[in-house]
């Protein structure tokens, strides 16, 4: 059994038809007739979801961290609250909250527009996942693609799969943390963390 996440270059395109056909036959192992009126169009429509849902898995995260400037700014850059919807991939049901990210740029200050690390969080979120490596591919790919000097990413967020179903704890928040390269410094990771914690207020 594999652990490794695929390439996205290895991924083949949604399979409507297999999608419709699966959701078909759950619907009758629920016992529901997938072919009342209100049931009808339900497999075609949570084909379009899932693949709107999964689409991360056919994106490459240096097609979204396209625009980068070299400023010349080489002090952190952190963007807070970026608000996540995900899918735990043990049940299927999202998972949602925030993402705070922030980097240390190269040397040079290469630096990257500020959407595109929204765009980035929502890249890795639309894939079957698990908060824990959210947290970390969306670090790696910063100290990767942007030559960052150091990273850190911090994911706070409520499973449904913990709420509607299960141990039922509403208000249950998990904390994730990756922290990379200059980060670890630990007055750079206190400034990081008092950011992200209270804001400049
Ligand atoms: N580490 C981690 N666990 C997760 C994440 N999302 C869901 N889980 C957990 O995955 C586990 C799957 O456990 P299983 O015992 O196989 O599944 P289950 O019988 O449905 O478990 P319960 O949720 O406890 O009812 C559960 O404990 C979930 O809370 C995640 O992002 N990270
Ligand atoms: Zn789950």
């Amino acid at each position: 059994m594999s652990h490794e996440v695929r390439d996205p270059a290895d991924i083949p395109p949604f399979d409507h038809a297999r999608a419709e056909a699966a959701v078909r036959e759950l619907l009758a192992a629920l016992g529901e007739d997938p072919d009342r009126e209100g049931l009808r169009e339900t497999p075609a429509r949570v084909a379009r979801a899932f693949a709107e849902v999964t689409s991360g898995l056919r994106q490459r995260p240096e097609d979204v961290l396209t625009t980068t400037f070299d400023l010349g700014h080489d002090e952190l850059v952190l963007v807070r609250d970026i608000e996540l919807w995900s899918m735990c991939e043990h049940h299927l049901v999202p998972f949602t909250g925030v993402a705070h990210v922030g980097y240390i740029p190269s040397e040079s200050g290469k630096i990257t527009g500020l959407s595109k690390l929204a765009r980035l969080v929502d890249l890795y979120s639309r894939r079957p996942q698990v908060q824990e490596r959210l947290t970390t591919q969306i670090a790696d790919a910063l100290m990767e693609i942007l030559e960052a000097r150091g990273v850190i990413v911090v994911i706070e967020a409520e499973h449904l799969c913990m709420t509607m179903r299960g141990v039922k704890k509403a208000g249950a928040r998990t904390i994730t943390s990756a922290i990379r390269g200059q980060m670890h410094d630990a007055a750079t990771r206190s400034e990081a963390m008092s950011l992200i914690m209270h804001g400049t207020r």
